[in-house]
């Protein structure tokens, strides 16, 4: 589920914003890549409109994540990053995943409007984020983080079906 891989790029982002002062929200390459999204959308046939509402809900699932993370950070120091990936690096990044997510959306047009949609999206949404085993050492760590990823792809499905 690329939606998937594409919100996983959010604790990247949030690592590199983290202690540079550079806010979460970036209105201008929001504006960037929702205008690349709509004018790829057009050569795909994709309908340009339902595309940017789909990257819309991309883009808040990913300030949610960010948002929570730095929230996380800033109560919790030891949970910080010890790096500060380039932002830089993982834009190309998230154009690419860009580029697959409007191949899906192109290719799942079918299945898009029908009544099934939904029923299919929270079943391939159970299966991008099995359940953590909190008995394991570092199991509830990682349930936080699941669950977070969780609420962020719940964030960013609403648009994926008509
Ligand atoms: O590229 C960034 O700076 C991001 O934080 C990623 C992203 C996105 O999801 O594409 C999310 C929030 C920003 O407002 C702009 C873009």
């Amino acid at each position: 589920m690329v939606a998937s891989e594409r919100l996983a790029t959010a604790d990247i982002v949030a690592a590199a914003k983290w202690g540079t002062g550079q806010p979460i929200e970036d209105p201008e390459r929001e504006a960037q890549v929702l205008d690349t999204v709509r004018q790829q959308a057009v050569e795909r046939g994709i309908e340009p409109d339902a595309a940017v509402a789909i990257f819309r809900d991309q883009i808040e699932a990913n300030k949610l994540v960010q948002r929570y993370l730095h929230h996380g950070w800033t109560a919790n120091p030891a949970q910080r990053p010890t790096e500060r990936p380039d932002l830089d690096e993982i834009r190309p990044v998230i154009d690419r995943l860009n580029g697959e997510l409007l191949n899906e959306i192109r290719a799942t047009a079918g299945i898009r409007g029908q009544p099934s949609c939904r029923p299919r999206l929270m079943i391939a949404l159970r299966q991008v984020s099995p359940e953590p085993d909190t008995t394991e050492p570092g199991g509830a760590n990682e349930a936080r983080h699941t669950g977070i990823h969780r609420a962020g792809l719940i964030r960013a499905a609403p648009s994926l079906c008509d």
